[in-house]
């Protein structure tokens, strides 16, 4: 058979094995099981989450048990009731819930080693997908650096070896191999942003940028990387001005110095993550704050900053 884009994504991969496959039982994680059970026989395990709110998790479930049975391959299946919470869309809350499920099942397989790896099937056309929203939304760096193609989390290696595959490259391999897979009948729902995008304005880049995945690709690299630089100057920043940051030392910073700072302190601190315009008043508060008197009170995030004596504190909103 031709070494097509999934073989070459494949023999790339080194992952530490055991290694689990998030498995939905669409196209591309059907791919992604079949190739890595071939390449490392044994030493793959696939683990489904079966999201409680939508009607087709049933026969989801069924067709990955089924398919995991014929290739034999061990399969974990998770169950969430992925309920948004106030200010979070329904699919980020599926995914977030998806992957604190996931990372729970991993942790708990011995296979007979511990698995330490994840592999997604996010492909190129996700990649660009993702970019859309991104710019859609009027993200800055961290949104238009879209998805990683490795990063470590909760003490898990997560890999999307997929990434650089076209999307119809996944299909094409699996229809060689006469693979059948589920189609979920949401991907095709015109509700959602990122199926509209993939119904109109990917086949429109197709037809007049036949590179754009490569170069989308490259441009979120860029946008990843430039992301990193900021985050080690929040770093060093941080430990120049204190935790909590002192007032005084906040304000010798430059604006967008300052906001990349606290943004960072924020997230990796307090969890929380202030929108552009409560970003853009506290500093600007910050700013002004010189005078012993001079108090300091606003809503960030999910909580409140204030002024507490030559400090700036962070507390969460009592719910
Ligand atoms: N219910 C699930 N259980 C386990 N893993 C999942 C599940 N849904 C998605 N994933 C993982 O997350 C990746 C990205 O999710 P996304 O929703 O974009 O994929 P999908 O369209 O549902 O399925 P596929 O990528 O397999 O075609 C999937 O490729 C898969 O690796």
């Amino acid at each position: 058979m031709m070494n097509t884009a999934v073989d070459v994504a494949l023999a790339r991969f080194q992952p530490r094995l055991p290694l689990a496959v998030a498995y939905s039982g669409g196209a591309d994680s059907t791919a992604l099981l079949l190739a890595c059970a071939q390449r490392w026989p044994g030493r793959v395990h696939a683990i489904h989450v079966h999201h409680g709110l939508q009607p087709a998790a049933d026969a989801f479930e069924q067709a990955c048990r089924a398919f995991c049975a014929q290739i034999g391959v061990p399969l974990s299946v998770g169950r969430v009731d992925a309920r948004h919470r106030c200010g979070e869309s329904p699919e980020d809350a599926a995914r977030r819930a998806r992957y604190e499920e996931i990372r729970r099942i991993a942790g708990a397989i011995r296979s007979p080693d511990a698995i330490e790896d994840i592999a997604l099937a996010h492909h190129a056309d996700d990649q660009v997908e993702t970019l859309l929203i991104a710019l859609s939304r009027g993200a800055g760096l961290p949104g238009l650096a879209a998805m990683p193609a490795v990063a470590e989390r909760s003490g898990l290696r997560w890999h999307r070896p997929l990434l650089e595959v076209p999307a119809g490259a996944i299909r094409e391999w699996l229809r060689c191999r006469g693979v059948r897979w589920i189609e979920d009948p949401t991907n095709a729902d015109p509700q959602y942003l990122r199926n509209r995008l993939r119904a109109t304005v990917l086949p429109a880049l197709d037809a007049s940028l036949p590179q754009f995945r490569a170069l989308f690709a490259r441009s979120a690299r860029h946008a990843a990387e430039a992301q990193g630089l900021l985050e080690e100057l929040a770093r060093e920043d941080l430990e120049r001005v204190g935790d909590p940051p002192a007032l005084a030392a906040l304000r010798l910073l430059s604006e967008p110095r300052r906001r990349n700072l606290l943004r960072f302190w924020l997230r990796t601190r307090h969890g929380t993550t202030p929108t552009a315009a409560q970003l853009s008043e506290l500093s600007r508060q910050i700013a002004h704050c010189s005078t012993r008197g001079h108090g300091l009170r606003i809503r960030v995030g999910r909580g409140l900053a204030e002024r507490r004596g030559d400090c700036l504190v962070w507390m969460p909103e009592e719910s």
